[in-house]
């Protein structure tokens, strides 16, 4: 694609593209569909006015990007934080259709965001902030167009307001419009643990590839919220001892293993969900938290952590990518070479919205399945897709990346050819 567009000051944006490039070579993608793909099917920007406790008022920016609409609903979380802009806010979306058609999941991609601190916000203003969003987007959400979900700075508490703002509008409860949400309001018994659990599924596989166990393995992990706490709690019951975690505020290390529980009541205690200061390990500088030694790195945070400046430095095995986009297309190229069995973010974190669409089916159906059923089934899918991946690896000697990218351009490429090209 050759014209500047709105979404290109966007390093994460141009690392997307980057990737949907080399892709499309491996599957000779058509230049009309890979030119189409770089692009969102549409986006919508808005001012999100607001008053604070303070009585000030303070406009915030918000996105909802979507990606492809060609496979079903477009999917995807809903962002807070600071530096959200339209740029990476597409670049998600377009990781969303991948993911979903790497788990043939009846998806489009999509993700939206607002550019704000979570952390400095009290309740009150999170609540008004979310219930203006939502009637901003109002008009290109829906059941069967677009469902939200928590990602990074939300939570179920977000999405209870979403669904609480929408039910308002069209007069009544209409659980299927944002998943995520707190259980007693029709979400799904283990959608909160199901993109961690989903990355360990994905660990353990690589783990037995390369003739290791989870009790002779360690982990390091950035990010200790939503995704890396629940990583860090999975891969301790298996046995790995969890050597460093990082997040916003710090890093820490116990070369001894961490006391994952004790961390985490120490996090859920902290006003700002910090693990920095916690007793059971020392502190240690950023820079050190990726090149800590380990068996297994798992980058949790924010995307473009592993570049091409600190990439030769990692000393680990497996990369097990929980966030999206946290390695560039450079970065990737040293890990390769280096051998790192790299679990790309599109398959690795990818549980999180397979139990998002069992929540979607169950709200739909008006039924419930058991934590059990929810569980087993996140499980199946997680193997199957990661078994697909593997094995398309082999047979065209691929980077996993390329693998997983290639299952999941393919299938929207195809279904955009059967459909007509351009729906
Ligand atoms: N929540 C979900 O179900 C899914 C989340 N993801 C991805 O996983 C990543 C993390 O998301 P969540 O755990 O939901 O977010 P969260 O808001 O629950 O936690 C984010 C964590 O990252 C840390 N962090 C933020 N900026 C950082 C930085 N610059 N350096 C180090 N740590 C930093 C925070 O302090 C916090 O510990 C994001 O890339 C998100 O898109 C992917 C799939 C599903
Ligand atoms: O659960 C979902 O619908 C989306 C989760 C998400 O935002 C992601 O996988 O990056």
């Amino acid at each position: 694609m050759s014209e500047k567009n709105l979404f290109e000051s966007s390093a994460t944006y141009r690392m997307a593209c980057q990737q949907l490039r080399d892709v499309a070579k491996v599957i000779d993608l058509e230049e009309g569909i890979e030119s189409r793909l770089m692009l969102p099917k549409r986006s919508l920007v808005c001012a999100v006015p607001i008053r604070m406790d303070t009585g000030e008022t303070r406009n915030f920016i918000g996105y909802r990007v979507q990606h492809s609409l060609t496979s079903g609903a477009s999917k995807g979380g809903l962002r807070y934080a600071p530096q959200v802009d339209l740029g990476e806010v597409a670049a998600l979306a377009m990781w969303m259709s991948w993911k979903c058609g790497i788990m043939n999941l009846p998806y489009g991609g999509a993700k939206g965001g607002i550019a704000c601190d979570p952390v400095t916000m009290s309740t009150g203003e999170k609540e008004r902030l979310t219930r203006r969003f939502t009637e901003e987007v109002l008009s290109i959400i829906g059941p069967r167009i677009d469902v939200m979900a928590p990602d990074m700075g939300t939570d179920d508490q977000t999405m209870a307001w979403i669904y609480d703002t929408y039910s308002m509008k069209v007069g009544y409860a209409c659980p299927e419009i944002v998943t995520g949400k707190p259980v007693e309001l029709g979400g799904c018994v283990g959608r909160r643990e199901a993109t961690g659990r989903g990355v360990v599924y994905c660990i353990r596989e690589a783990l037995s590839e390369l003739n290791l166990t989870p009790h002779e393995s360690t982990a390091v992990v950035q990010g200790f919220g939503n995704v890396g706490s629940v990583t860090c709690d999975e891969l301790a019951k298996h046995g790995t001892k969890i050597l460093a975690v990082g997040d916003r505020y710090g890093s820490i290390r116990n070369m001894t293993g961490i006391d994952v529980a004790a961390l985490a009541r120490y996090a859920n205690a902290d006003p700002k969900k910090s693990i920095v200061g916690f007793p059971g390990a020392e502190a240690i500088p950023d820079a050190e938290l990726l090149t800590t030694p380990c068996t297994v790195l798992v980058p949790a945070a924010m995307e473009r952590q592993i570049t091409k400046d600190n990439a030769a430095n990692l000393k680990c095995r497996i990369l097990a990518e929980g966030a999206n986009g946290p390695t560039t297309p450079e970065a990737d190229a040293i890990l390769e070479a280096a051998g790192v069995f790299i679990i790309p973010d599109v398959l690795c974190n990818a549980g999180g919205v397979t139990v998002s669409y069992f929540e979607w089916v169950q709200d739909i159906q008006q039924l419930m399945w058991s934590e059990r059923q929810v569980n087993e089934k996140l499980r199946e899918l997680m193997l199957a897709a990661f078994h697909r991946v593997r094995k398309l690896a082999k047979e065209r000697n691929l980077p996993m990346r390329m693998a997983a990218l290639a299952l999941g351009v393919n299938k929207v490429a195809l279904e955009k050819q059967r459909r007509g090209l351009f729906p």
